[in-house]
């Protein structure tokens, strides 16, 4: 357990927080392309593409600091839904229809890493897993040695229920230890079949970003930041597994109330 604290963000409305989301985006890719000249990063469904494209699609400042290097993009799925990838319920779908397909041409394409379809067909998550798995081996675990892939970004979202990921509270799925990416047969937000990255995967990234919009999200934010009887939710877990490693993205309605310590800027 980490035993720094997370950083929660407040902004008044969603074109503020786009604006500072997309600074630490591109403050990450920044350093990762220094240090490795890739930038790995995990997204997430619901929202979250929705916002990030209004943060990556912004017009640059025109320095290389402020210009997003998306040749240099590996985008994974934190979670994804086991539908074929032209299925409205796709979390490829969402983000090629947000933002892959209006990257203009001059910012290069990402490399993005969408499930094996043919496995959704035979119905079988586990083998779909495995293979999403595979796919992460090859990109992160160039040596054996490697444990767990370390993201240089992931971009999650907050259930109601304080889920994030497909890690659902109560789940046995929390309790993962070496499966990098696991299936989820029972979600009780539809679809039932999804993957998803197991904890040990999310608090092992460099940076983790929440991005919690609206006043539907004040009650699991409270839960979250201020009761310790939401330690237990899925979300809780990353604050507690990565402390400063995660920022939290909110709107000023999402955490009307909460007592946690919240700043106005990066
Ligand atoms: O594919 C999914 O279902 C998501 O990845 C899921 O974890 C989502 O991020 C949260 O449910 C928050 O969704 P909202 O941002 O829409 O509230």
């Amino acid at each position: 357990m980490a035993t720094s604290q997370p950083n929660l963000y407040s902004f008044p409305n969603t074109e503020a927080l786009a604006k500072q989301l997309r600074s630490y985006v591109l403050r990450c890719q920044n350093a990762a392309l220094a240090r490795h000249d890739t930038f790995r990063i995990a997204v997430s469904g619901g929202s979250l593409p929705v916002v990030l494209a209004n943060a990556l699609l912004a017009a640059s400042n025109g320095t290389p600091e402020d210009t997003p290097q998306f040749s240099k993009w590996h985008i994974f799925f934190a979670d994804e839904r086991a539908v074929p990838l032209d299925d409205k319920d796709s979390n490829y779908l969402l983000l090629k229809n947000e933002l892959l397909s209006k990257i203009p041409a001059e910012l290069g394409a990402p490399t993005v890493h969408a499930i094996d379809e043919q496995h959704v067909y035979t119905g079988d998550t586990q083998a779909l897993a495995d293979l999403y798995q595979e796919d992460l081996m090859r990109s992160f675990a160039a040596r054996e040695s490697v444990k767990l892939p370390v993201f240089d970004l992931i971009l999650l979202g907050c259930g109601p229920d304080g889920h994030t990921c497909s890690l659902f509270p109560g789940h046995a799925l929390l309790r993962e230890k070496d499966a990098w990416v696991a299936p989820e047969t029972n979600s009780p937000k539809p679809p039932p079949k999804r993957i998803t990255l197991t904890l040990p995967v999310v608090t092992s990234a460099l940076h983790i970003a929440f991005v919690a919009t609206g006043g539907g999200k004040k009650e699991i934010l409270k839960a979250i930041f201020d009761n310790d009887e939401g330690r237990s939710l899925p979300s809780a877990l990353v604050n507690h597994g990565a402390g400063d490693k995660v920022s939290w993205f909110t709107d000023h309605p999402a955490v009307e109330g909460i007592a946690f310590p919240r700043r106005g800027s990066l």
